[in-house]
């Protein structure tokens, strides 16, 4: 299958069976109407009636309908469909997608060959979208080597092959890295988040405990974050709005006894899934240690393997400086996974790649947004996708 028909059965979330199916089905069904026709009519002869009875079943059919729709609609909205996160992906990726794009697609109109000088243009345009040294050089190194092989003598179908390399580079034949480690049902899992303060990561604790929820999982909060003013304030409003508890101390108590208590709350409470905020000092290494230690060891002193994610809030419009906090953070406990906020506020998304490559910790999550349902997990197709949508677009029309 070609790359372009994967992605399409990504981003639209039907494999192309499916997709035949249900023509299928929707053909079928259109013929049964047809000839049903003639019977239905005959059928809907009205019986007499007492017209109360009747308007009362009017009314109970319109309610249990009314009802139904309203099920189906809350269930939408629980469970967007796999295009309306694609659409996300191509919203939050506007900033890259302006400038970047466009210069390849500047580019791509400019050289009818795919020759030497073209290649030194496109890695400029990728280093300067912030995509990394190294992932640039390996990715100009696989374009020639498939230019090469395919004898490609013009840009056309250049995008599908760029395309295709940064969704393998990115996942580098491991699949399904974002996931979260979630424990099987009836098991508490606890979630770490760390990382410097204002870089969004109490905003995106409130955003994943709303999934979370969406997903039937109970969940609750712990307050860690004990330094900075009025973190503990900024999570209970969260838990609020989300609905789920929210353990606290008072400021400048010990974040790792405030995690002790919520811990066992979480096991009173028959809790899934128990996130827990910290203070991001970084200004000494040594500290930002020690608090890390102490708070991975109360923790896993009372559920052993836990925690089972610790997750690294990075802004991603920090460009190269999230890659240094990113360093640092690696260097004093084990990060799992990456969560990079307001990728839509930047226009050099490329650091998705880098950050893959340099750290070779996965992204988990990405902040979209400011809406509640703008942090979504990573998905390097959708990621492409939202790079060059409007091309894609184009390309992935031709396929049909
Ligand atoms: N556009 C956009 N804004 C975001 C995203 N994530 C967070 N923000 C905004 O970033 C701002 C800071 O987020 P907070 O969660 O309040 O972060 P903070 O309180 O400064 O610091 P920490 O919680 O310590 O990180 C808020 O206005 C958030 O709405 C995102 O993915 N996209």
């Amino acid at each position: 299958m070609s790359f372009f028909k994967r992605l399409k059965e990504k981003l639209t979330g039907k494999t192309s069976e499916e997709q035949i199916q249900q023509e299928t089905i929707e053909e079928t069904t259109e013929e049964k109407e047809e000839v049903e026709q003639p019977i239905a009519d005959v059928a809907a002869e009205p019986e007499q009636e007492h017209p109360l009875a009747q308007a009362e079943q009017v009314e109970e059919t319109v309610e249990e309908e009314t009802k139904a729709v309203e099920e189906e609609q809350a269930e939408k909205e629980k469970k967007p469909s796999a295009w309306s996160i694609t659409q996300k992906f191509k919203m939050g990726l506007a900033k890259t997608r302006d400038t970047f794009t466009s210069k390849v697609n500047d580019l791509i109109a400019r050289y009818r060959k795919v020759d030497e000088e073209f290649f030194e243009e496109l890695e400029e345009i990728l280093l300067q979208a912030d995509v990394g040294f190294e992932t640039v050089m390996e990715l100009m190194d696989e374009l020639r080597f498939e230019v090469q092989r395919k004898n490609m003598n013009d840009t056309e179908g250049i995008y599908e092959i760029i395309c295709e390399k940064l969704v393998e580079i990115y996942e580098k034949g491991e699949e399904g890295i974002s996931e979260l480690n979630l424990q099987p049902e009836g098991e508490l899992t606890v979630i770490l988040f760390v990382g410097v303060n204002g870089v969004g990561k109490t905003t995106t604790i409130g955003k994943l405990a709303h999934r979370l929820k969406n997903q039937g999982k109970k969940v609750m909060l712990a307050a860690g974050d004990t330094f900075r003013a009025g973190a503990i304030e900024q999570l209970q409003i969260w838990g609020e709005r989300v609905g789920c508890e929210v353990i606290k101390q008072s400021e400048g108590s010990d974040p790792a006894a405030v995690i002790y208590d919520a811990i066992n709350a979480a096991k009173k409470r028959g809790v899934d899934v128990l996130i827990c905020d910290t203070a991001g000092r970084l200004q000494n290494k040594v500290n930002l240690m020690k608090e890390l230690e102490k708070i991975h060891r109360v923790i896993s002193r009372e559920i052993p393997n836990a925690p089972h994610e610790v997750l690294l809030a990075l802004d991603a419009t920090t460009g190269q400086n999230a890659l240094i906090q990113a360093q640092t953070f690696k260097e004093a406990t084990n990060v799992t996974g990456i969560v990079l906020t307001k990728l839509d506020g930047t226009a050099k998304g490329g650091i998705v790649l880098a950050i893959r490559n340099k750290l070779n910790i996965p992204v988990k999550f990405v902040g979209l947004g400011e809406k509640i349902d703008d942090l979504q997990p990573f998905d390097p197709e959708r990621y492409v996708y939202g790079l060059f949508a409007d091309s894609l677009d184009k390309e992935l029309s031709k396929e049909e």
